[in-house]
């Protein structure tokens, strides 16, 4: 008998494009009601050079989010009123001091839109990524499949520059690259439970070869999206009420409510370290990661709270399957099936050990030139504690050590890694 394999669509997940899903995200509201959430997210660059996206917000109406319908409208509601929370938090005043209270404007659709979706009422990946990218001028790219990096724009960004729109938008290549292996992978597991070592081995190799073109979509970053820019002027518009109580957000992020009440919550900041997709293949193929020895859970259930419900009751459902690491040491005789599983783990092995390349470049090279700089004194911007702080990740991990721990989990069948 089969193994229990979950029904993609329930979950609003693509066969060709996973955790993308196969409607793509709007590009603005179709009820006009809700048109000065686009005007303001559509402005968000400008209005942060010029601080006016303080009184922006201050003269927005409060709009019932209860009138939100679809799933898509959902999720327009959450990127654009995602960003321009963290635009207001970080550039609504004009001395630089961040605004920790959210004002009912954005607090009340907000909270019922993250409730509606079951997020965290922070910018996470979904809206980072998943959620906020569309085709510039159509559907595709001119072969009519999933259009490629320059073919892409953003919804949102706090930047307007393409660089921004990379580091949105790399993530959503390696999603469609790798969104094929959901399903694969699924009746990969279903084989295994049916003794059908041909088809697992097929599935296997597939996933190989798809794993390989993943790992070629992540240098594209480098030419467009300069380190600088990215460490200092826009991550940290990522921000949120965890890591930052001494730098303006003693409380976290306070939601005050049109009823009087206030709301603290203390998120992290949003992470590709959320994406269900990673999570997913770990699962699938019986890659485990262990917990720090003072932590209640690992990294990786810590951000299942900061997926869409659908991707974390999805995952939880997956969780109970028999991974094809079971499968494969039950039957090592065969040596093609161990061949091409451990060939599998070397591809996922490899595709991490590039982005630790990546994250090197990104956060732990410009974290040691401004710790530098704030040490020979030459430092502009007051940066003093890079070394011990910075040195954290987005979703407050151990950076390096946190991600080779991880990459040399992604073990081969037996503990190989090679
Ligand atoms: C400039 C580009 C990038 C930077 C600076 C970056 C940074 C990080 C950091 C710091 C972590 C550790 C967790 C944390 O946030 O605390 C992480 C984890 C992770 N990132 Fe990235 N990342 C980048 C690009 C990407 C891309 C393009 C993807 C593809 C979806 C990705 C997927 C992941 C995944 C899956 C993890 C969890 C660890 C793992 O499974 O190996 N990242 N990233």
């Amino acid at each position: 008998m089969s193994a229990q394999i979950p029904n993609l669509e329930k979950f609003g997940l693509s066969k060709s494009l996973g955790f993308l899903s196969d409607e793509r995200p709007l590009e603005s509201f179709t009820n006009s009601y809700f048109a000065a959430w686009d005007d303001i997210s559509g402005t968000l660059p400008q209005d942060i050079r010029s601080h006016e996206i303080g009184d922006k917000v201050r003269r927005l109406p409060i709009l019932d989010g209860t009138k939100l319908v679809t799933e898509l409208q959902y999720r327009r509601a959450y990127v654009a009123l995602a960003f321009i929370i963290h635009g207001y938090t970080w550039a609504g005043s004009a001395d630089g001091k961040p605004l920790g209270e959210i004002p009912p404007q954005l607090a009340d659709p907000f909270l019922h839109v993250c409730d509606h979706l079951g997020l965290q009422p922070v910018l996470s990946y979904a809206g980072l990524c998943l959620w906020n990218w569309a085709a510039i001028g159509g559907s595709g790219s001119a072969s009519g499949g999933f259009p490629d990096l320059g073919q892409m724009k953003s919804m949102a960004t706090f930047t307007g520059t393409r660089g921004e729109d990379a580091f949105y938008h790399v993530p959503v290549l390696i999603e469609a690259e790798g969104g094929p292996l959901v399903s694969l992978l699924l009746n990969a597991v279903a084989a295994a439970d049916d003794s059908n070592d041909a088809f697992v081995i097929k599935a296997l190799n597939e996933s190989a070869e798809t794993l390989a073109r993943m790992g070629a979509h992540l240098p594209k970053m480098y030419p467009v999206l300069d380190a600088q820019h990215f460490y200092h002027t826009i991550r940290p518009y990522f921000g949120a009420g965890v890591g930052n109580e001494d730098k303006g957000l003693p409380r976290g992020v306070v939601f005050q409510r049109s009823n009087g009440i206030e709301e603290e919550v203390k998120c992290i900041a949003g992470t590709a370290g959320q994406s269900a997709f990673f999570q997913f293949l770990d699962l699938v193929l019986g890659v485990e990661h262990k917990k720090p020895e003072d932590a209640k859970e690992t990294f990786f259930q810590e951000m299942r709270a900061y997926m869409p419900r659908q991707h974390r009751d999805f995952l939880n459902l997956v969780s109970k399957l028999t991974s094809l690491r079971v499968f494969v040491s039950n039957n090592k005789q065969n040596q093609v099936l161990v061949d091409v599983y451990d060939n599998c783990l070397k591809q996922l092995r490899l595709w991490r050990g590039k982005h630790i390349a990546v994250v090197s470049k990104y956060i732990v090279q410009p974290a040691r030139q401004a710790a530098e700089m704030a040490e020979n004194g030459t430092s502009t911007n007051g940066v003093h504690d890079a070394k011990d702080e910075d040195l954290r990740g987005t979703g407050g991990s151990a950076l390096i050590p946190f991600l080779r721990q991880t990459k040399d989990e992604t073990l081969g069948s037996g503990g190989s890694t090679s």
